[in-house]
């Protein structure tokens, strides 16, 4: 397995000690990624039940059914014990929960650890990156919050399918240990600068992959996955733009990259949720159909007022909170998005 010491703290032999904040299908997930990578890994969970199956058994049979974990992980509901001595402290649980429980945890993070945010989502009422809740939630410089985005489906990397990622920071020595702690012969990190961009990316594509569901729920095929995929990713390109990200990270694999797993597979929580949707059940009956996270159904919201703050024009976007709450019916938000004026193509 590739190295993973923590060489930029000056302990060359040393494992980096990570632990995963939720014992959800990514969080687990990206447990085994880091233990693969020559890791100390420790998850903090909530359930004491998943906890003991994850030391005991060696699964998550909630989150990862059929799925073999590395014997080393261990697990825990204990987040003093779990935080002590990390460098790494990963954060995996749904975007809305992340301030409340980091505050929480505040006084256990290590000073100097760095934090990386697996979330895909903006949060509500404050509209803020998730980045950013982490640092404000931990009172800690952004500089020291690393995100790890892309085309990132648990289950696929749980059976140790080939991906890449990416890995966006603006300190590179923070960065860079992140990278190499998550580098496997079956994930590859790329990393990248731009967290604002690789944020929004993850976040908005969540929003489009509900548009997709819907549209297949209605019973829509390929031209219109097509067409609310490729304008999908004009919305997230215009966002970012206006947010100052950079704009070769859109086409890149946490922006087109992710579009593409999310808006196609039937793993997506967000894609099949708006496939119920779109297919006629309510918001609540779809929501406890999918399971798991589906963070587009509230980040519908937060993205929208981002981009009504910053004046950006988001259609699909304001068609799916629509739909999901507002009432609109599905039946109409074909009709809002083709009746819009006429326009050139691009941004
Ligand atoms: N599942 C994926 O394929 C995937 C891939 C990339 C990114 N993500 C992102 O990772 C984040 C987590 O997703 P997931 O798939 O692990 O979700 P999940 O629904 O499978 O699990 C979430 C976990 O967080 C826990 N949790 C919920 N509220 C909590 C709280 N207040 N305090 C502590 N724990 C809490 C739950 O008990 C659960 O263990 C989301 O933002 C998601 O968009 C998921
Ligand atoms: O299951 P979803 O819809 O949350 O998508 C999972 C990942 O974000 C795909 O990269």
């Amino acid at each position: 397995m590739p190295d993973a010491t923590n060489a930029t703290a000056g302990q060359p032999d040393a494992p980096v000690r990570a632990v995963v904040l939720g014992s959800g299908a990514w969080g687990t997930t990206f447990a085994m990624v880091l233990a693969d990578a020559g890791c100390d890994v420790t998850i903090w969970g909530r359930s004491q039940q998943v906890c003991d199956q994850i030391e005991r058994e060696h699964r998550n049979s909630r989150n990862l059914p059929g799925i073999r974990l590395p014997e080393a992980i261990r697990a825990t509901t204990d987040a003093a014990e779990a935080l002590a001595g990390a460098d790494l402290v990963v954060v995996a649980i749904p975007s809305q929960s992340a301030r409340e429980t980091l505050t929480a945890l505040r006084d256990d993070v290590p000073d100097g650890a760095v934090v990386v945010s697996l979330m895909k989502g903006v949060e509500l009422d404050t509209d803020r990156r998730m980045s950013e809740v982490v640092s404000e939630a931990l009172g800690i410089d952004e500089s020291r919050v690393v995100v790890v985005s892309g085309p990132n489906l648990a289950r696929e990397i749980a059976e140790r399918q080939p991906t890449a990622t990416v890995v966006a920071g603006t300190d590179p020595g923070a960065t860079a240990l992140v990278a190499r702690a998550c580098s496997t012969p079956y994930f590859r990190p790329y990393t990248n600068a731009d967290v604002v961009g690789v944020e929004l990316c993850g976040a908005v594509k969540n929003v489009i992959a509900v548009a997709v569901g819907i549209a297949q729920g209605c019973g829509y095929g390929l031209n219109t996955t097509a067409t609310v995929i490729t304008r999908g990713l004009v919305e997230i390109t215009r966002l970012g733009l206006a947010l100052g990200a950079n704009v070769e990270t859109f086409p890149g694999l946490a922006g087109m990259g992710d579009l593409m797993a999310t808006c196609a597979s039937p793993l997506s929580r967000n894609h099949t949720l708006g496939k119920h949707i779109g297919a006629g059940l309510t918001l609540d009956e779809a929501i406890a159909a999918t399971g798991g996270t589906a963070e587009g159904v509230k980040s519908s919201r937060s993205v929208l007022e981002l981009a009504h703050a910053h004046g950006v024009e988001m259609p699909i976007t304001a068609a799916v909170a629509a739909v999901l709450h507002e009432g609109m019916p599905v039946e109409e938000m074909a009709m809002s998005l083709l009746a819009r004026p006429k326009r050139a193509e691009g941004l």
